[in-house]
């Protein structure tokens, strides 16, 4: 099926005509202008301080076997690589086959961090070539593997790390990284990593994938990326008890000690990249939400589990109501059951809200609340709970129906059109549950969120097998294709905020933009929910499969930067006419060899 990023923005983004009128026109040039300028474009060489060993030991500049001979020369590496010059097509070659060969998937994550940290250009090229296979090694599921053994596998430092013994020191500390430009830092603190619970330190390797997939899906220059690691200590005492583990050796710091840290580096950070985007992942609830409440309107910034999670789980329910033959307005129609009641659950349910009250056919955020029932690990937010609930849950609260109920009796009372599973638990997806679903809908809509796919609510096999082959699936880490009796073929999507995050940063990282609004997220739900053609819909097939992130970065981007304009958050100088998608789509990093010519007094 052709597919290509000019057919994403003719049906996604008003491309051509919203362009036209006079303001805009000064707008989106002037981004052309401040790009041409801009270290985020290519340059027809490299200039470099550097020489010798240093070049061919740093992954931002090595090219291996690469280097022409006339660059050898220039840059004093002549004798320091083999003698034959192999271009870019030889090295691929040679990495794809050793990837090959290796006989597991980790085995495969520790090659190619390797390959990462000795050729990022030839690191990305590889992945870019082999998205979709490569997208399961150095992000969901394997890197939930590779998280959980990070201590024992470690070969070499990436990123930063600021933990508890640094307080007092961030403001300096900062300066340690060599790059003046950074663009993206993606900072966990390790207290929930995936569905696989508190990793501590070893959750770095959560930052590194997603930064990975900003590059090589949102164009982001590998040099303006940086991934960070708070390490306020871990709770999980297998690690503690590790003599291999590398981070902090005492428990999680909590309450003020545990704020006061994070602004620490907040500020230091701030001091330092003003412009750059900082999003926040795999935060533990109440934290991440509280995070980002008071970080959201000082600086640029997001909740990748929260808000990036909610554009696309809204993207899939939009699209699966094209699937069902419906209108993407019938959303006030949908019964939605939300498993899970932490920051993805509460995240994605407020993006359903938000959208519910933007489409108009429902009128306040009450009446909109009641489209949605919520369940925790007690079960249903019912009348009078004796557990603690915080404001943004007990608005799902449902005073009509008793306090935890458990899901099968949720599910035969709601008769829900969409499940959504995010838990971290496999298995909350009972049988009885989903056949109980598919009795009362003919298209049941089935989306076990949670991370890696050993920890999803239920299996794509289970799904289709419950509902007779019937369900519309997505999960978030990827399961293949379903074959059922008869040949028929159940499709599988994933529904990953890797397919929303790299575009968001994309459009704020063009038009600087100072903030990051829920129209964004609004925005980029609706360009993704447009992406599937008529015939993928009526297979199920909800967006364009994770080979073509790329492209679907490039709509989410161009439609995210126009917003930050229209809502005048973007500070990005402007200057004269272009076309927007052009912009953004020529200030995406393109993975290839530039030639590097050495000079003395380089900054
Ligand atoms: N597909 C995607 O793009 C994303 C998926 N996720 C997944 O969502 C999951 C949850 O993430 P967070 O909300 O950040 O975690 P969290 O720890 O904040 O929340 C987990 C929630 O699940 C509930 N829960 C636990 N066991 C349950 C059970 N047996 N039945 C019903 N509810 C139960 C808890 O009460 C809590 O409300 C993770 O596995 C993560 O991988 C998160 C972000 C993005
Ligand atoms: C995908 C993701 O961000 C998570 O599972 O936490
Ligand atoms: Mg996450």
């Amino acid at each position: 099926m052709s597919f290509s990023y000019r057919s994403i923005l003719a049906k996604s983004v008003k491309q051509t005509s919203f362009i036209r009128s006079g303001i805009q026109q000064r707008s989106y040039g002037a981004l052309r202008a401040v790009a041409a300028s801009d270290p985020r474009h290519d340059h027809t060489v490299h200039i470099t301080s550097s020489r010798g060993v240093t070049i061919t030991h740093d992954p931002l500049l090595s090219k291996g076997t690469a280097f022409s001979l006339d660059e050898r020369e220039r840059l004093s590496i002549r004798g320091l690589v083999p003698p034959r010059c192999q271009d870019m097509d030889k090295q691929l070659l040679r990495v794809k086959r050793n990837l090959d060969g290796c006989d597991t998937p980790l085995a495969k994550f520790i090659f190619l961090s390797a390959l990462q940290d000795r050729n990022e250009t030839l690191f990305y090229k590889l992945l870019i070539e082999h998205l979709e296979e490569l997208s399961g090694i150095i992000y969901t599921p394997t890197v939930g593997l590779a998280c959980q053994k990070s201590h024992s596998i470690y070969r070499r430092s990436r990123g930063m790390y600021f933990s508890s013994q640094d307080r007092g020191r961030m403001s300096a500390m900062v300066y340690n990284w060599p790059h003046d430009e950074v663009d993206v830092i993606v900072v966990t603190d390790g207290s929930r990593v995936l569905g696989l619970g508190d990793l501590g330190a070893n959750g770095m390797q959560i930052p590194i994938g997603k930064l990975s997939l900003y590059v090589s899906a949102g164009g982001i220059r590998p040099r303006a990326v940086l991934p960070v690691v708070l390490d306020v200590g871990t709770n999980n005492q297998s690690l503690l008890d590790d003599p291999l583990y590398l981070g902090m050796d005492h428990r999680r710091l909590e309450g003020e000690e545990y704020y006061d840290m994070v602004d620490e580096w907040v500020t230091a950070i701030h001091s330092r990249w003003p412009n750059a985007l900082i999003q926040f992942e795999d935060f533990k609830y109440p934290h991440a939400y509280n995070l980002l409440n008071k970080y959201r309107d000082k600086i640029t910034c997001f909740n990748d589990d929260i808000q990036s999670t909610s554009a696309i789980t809204l993207a899939g329910i939009l699209a699966s109501l094209k699937a069902r033959g419906k209108e993407q307005t019938d959303l006030s129609e949908e019964r939605i059951v939300c498993v899970g009641a932490g920051s993805a659950g509460v995240g994605v349910c407020e993006g359903i809200i938000d959208c519910l009250v933007a489409q108009g056919k429902v009128k306040t955020r009450e009446e909109a609340y009641r489209r949605i029932w919520m369940l925790d690990q007690d079960g249903l937010l019912g009348a009078v709970r004796d557990t603690p609930l915080d404001e943004r849950q007990q608005s799902y609260v449902k005073h009509d129906m008793a306090d935890r109920l458990t899901l099968e009796q949720v599910v035969e009372k709601v008769k829900p059109t969409v499940i959504l599973g995010l838990t971290g638990i496999r298995g909350v997806f009972t049988e009885k549950a989903i056949r109980t679903m598919a009795q009362h809908t003919e298209k049941p809509v089935v989306f076990p969120l949670s991370n890696p796919d050993t920890h999803a609510e239920c299996t794509a096999e289970e799904a289709f097998k419950w509902t007779d082959g019937r369900a519309i699936f997505a999960s978030g880490s990827p399961f293949k294709n379903v074959e059922m009796p008869g040949g028929k073929i159940g499709y599988t999507n994933q529904c990953n905020n890797s397919y929303s995050f790299p575009g968001l940063g994309l459009g704020i990282t063009v038009s600087r933009a100072s903030r990051v609004t829920p129209t964004m997220f609004l925005e980029t739900a609706r360009v993704i929910a447009d992406l599937a053609t008529p015939e993928q819909l009526k297979q199920g097939i909800l967006f364009p499969g994770v080979s073509k992130l790329r492209d679907i970065a490039l709509a989410v981007g161009t439609r995210v930067c126009d917003v930050a304009y229209e809502e005048g958050v973007a500070t990005a100088t402007l200057k004269e006419f272009e076309l927007l998608s052009d912009v953004v789509e020529n200030s995406m990093y393109k993975p290839e060899y530039v030639p590097l010519v050495y000079h003395q007094n380089n900054h």
